[in-house]
């Protein structure tokens, strides 16, 4: 394997300038960062740092204003809105901090949604769905509707509906943050699971200390500027601090 194939996102300079009626706002400043294929990546900074905004870039959800975003080789920039909604479908699994679930579907319909977006017939995507469930520990629970289940396993049912395309990449942006302490960290170790287990590359935007200890890799960003980028083994984490800082 070529080392370039190592690298499943690469973003070059990437840039953002929000217009707020007359008023600029630079939420990004030229980020450059390659993502390891099969990685853990953890975006970390204080609040209005830019982490979002740079997961949106990643993620392919919003537009750069200069720079880059390239994924397995392709430039999101250069493609269409149906190239880009392809690769979104397919590529990518999305996962939120409000689980973003259609409340009035069961479990199994709402991780069935992408498949049947992507084409295929019901009784398959929900197969599929009913599979992806399984793995991620709520086979039982098919037919619950999002409010029949604890805050968890709406979170599991997110991160099912995230994988049931079998994407490669799998962006989760503050997926922990209306979890309690205990649940978070079950729902980490899920994902770092679905990381080994399926292979695929996991990035997250986070404020939770406790996502370091299943990162491959940290990049902590200020004022919308990479301040650090360390692999695994380059920092030390400890509760509350990361390499003896207090954490914003
Ligand atoms: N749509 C927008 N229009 C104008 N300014 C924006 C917009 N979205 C974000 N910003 C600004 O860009 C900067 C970066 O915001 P961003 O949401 O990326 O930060 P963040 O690190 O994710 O913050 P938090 O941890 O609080 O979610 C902030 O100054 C924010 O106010």
């Amino acid at each position: 394997m070529k080392p370039a194939d190592d690298i499943i996102i690469t973003t070059h300079d990437v840039t953002k300038v929000y217009q707020l009626g007359a008023e600029q706002v630079h939420a990004l400043r030229g980020i450059s960062l390659d993502v390891r294929r099969g990685e853990y990546l953890s975006i970390l900074g204080p609040s209005g740092s830019g982490k979002s905004t740079f997961f949106n870039m990643v993620g392919g959800l919003d537009r750069p204003s200069a720079g880059s975003v390239s994924v397995d080789g392709c430039n999101l920039q250069e493609l269409n809105q149906k190239q880009l909604a392809w690769i979104r479908c397919h590529k990518m699994g999305y996962i939120f901090q409000s689980f973003n679930l259609i409340q009035t579907m069961t479990a199994v319909e709402n991780v069935a949604l992408p498949r049947i977006f992507a084409g295929e017939s019901p009784a398959k995507a929900r197969a599929a769905a009913a599979e992806i469930l399984d793995l991620v520990g709520l086979g039982h629970r098919l037919t619950h509707l999002p409010a029949q289940v604890s805050g968890g396993q709406q979170q599991r049912i997110a991160i099912a509906r995230a994988l049931v395309n079998r994407p490669g990449i799998v962006l989760a942006d503050e997926p922990t943050g209306n979890l309690d302490l205990h649940t978070g960290e079950e729902i980490i170790q899920l994902l770092a699971d679905m990381k080994k287990q399926l292979g695929i590359t996991v990035i997250t935007a986070t404020h939770d200390m406790k996502m370091l200890s299943a990162s491959d890799t940290v990049v902590w960003i200020k004022d919308g500027r990479a301040d650090r980028i360390a692999r695994k083994g380059e920092f030390e984490v400890a509760i509350g601090t990361i390499d003896g800082k207090t954490l914003a």
